[in-house]
């Protein structure tokens, strides 16, 4: 993946105030975003989706421009094809697997119907092994599943990267190595470029083929492997 960034941004709540100075440049296919909570992290991913408008800078991925502050450039998030991933995943509850996974597929396809098929969606239930929960809807799903879900929802589209905000902080230590190690495959086998935000040192250690760590705010730390 190409990614530059050279972003600031000043958020403020309250009496609080905090700076985002966040730049660097990567050619890698496995990069992690390290650091303390508060940091900055979700932030600079944010902008990097479209879900946060930097006061100032530049944001290049796979040579296309996508925000330039002088240039006047803020592609919206949709045009960006860039899947994002939350950190509590925000699968649609009212929308069972087959229709989460397709929500994705179609643009204005605000309400698929229960049964919506086609080829795409049959493809990433049994690549994730979720045809047998198909019909089922989030909240009857394990937390595997769901990040499964999730996960096959944002690829669906085919999207150019794949950024991850935790994507395992929220699963036991068993479901966590299990599901370390398929994206690990996953990701080697699509070779499509991700972006992982960790606090966890196994994730440092499978994906950092470049580690940014950051603090306060500013990437303090390369390290390439
Ligand atoms: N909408 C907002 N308004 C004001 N400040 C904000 C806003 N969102 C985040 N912040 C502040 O920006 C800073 C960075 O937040 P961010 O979520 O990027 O940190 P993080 O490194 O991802 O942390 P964590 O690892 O806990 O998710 C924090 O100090 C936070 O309080």
């Amino acid at each position: 993946m190409q990614i530059s960034l050279d972003i600031s941004k000043t958020l403020r709540s309250g009496e609080r105030e905090f700076q985002l100075e966040a730049r660097f440049v990567s050619q890698g296919q496995r990069v992690v975003v390290y650091g303390p909570s508060g940091a900055g992290k979700s932030q600079m991913m944010k902008a990097l989706a479209g879900l946060m408008t930097p006061d100032r800078g530049r944001i290049e991925l796979a040579g296309r421009c996508l925000y330039d502050g002088v240039a006047g450039i803020d592609v919206p998030a949709r045009e960006r094809n860039v899947a994002y991933l939350f950190q509590d995943y925000a699968l649609f509850p009212h929308l069972n697997v087959r229709q989460n996974i397709g929500f994705g597929l179609q643009r204005g396809w605000r309400n698929p119907r229960a049964g919506v098929d086609g080829e795409a969606i049959r493809y990433w239930l049994q690549a994730f092994e979720l045809e047998h929960v198909a019909h089922q809807f989030p909240h009857q799903l394990s937390g595997g599943q769901r990040q499964r879900v999730a996960l096959a929802r944002a690829l669906a589209p085919q999207p150019s990267a794949l950024l991850l905000d935790e994507p395992f902080a929220a699963l036991d230590p068993g479901l966590r190595a299990r599901m370390r190690a398929e994206l690990d495959t996953l990701q080697r086998r699509l070779a499509i470029p991700m972006l992982i935000i960790t606090h966890d040192p196994e994730d440092v250690r499978v994906f950092g083929e470049h580690v940014l760590r950051m603090e306060q705010g500013r990437i303090v730390e390369e390290t390439q492997a």
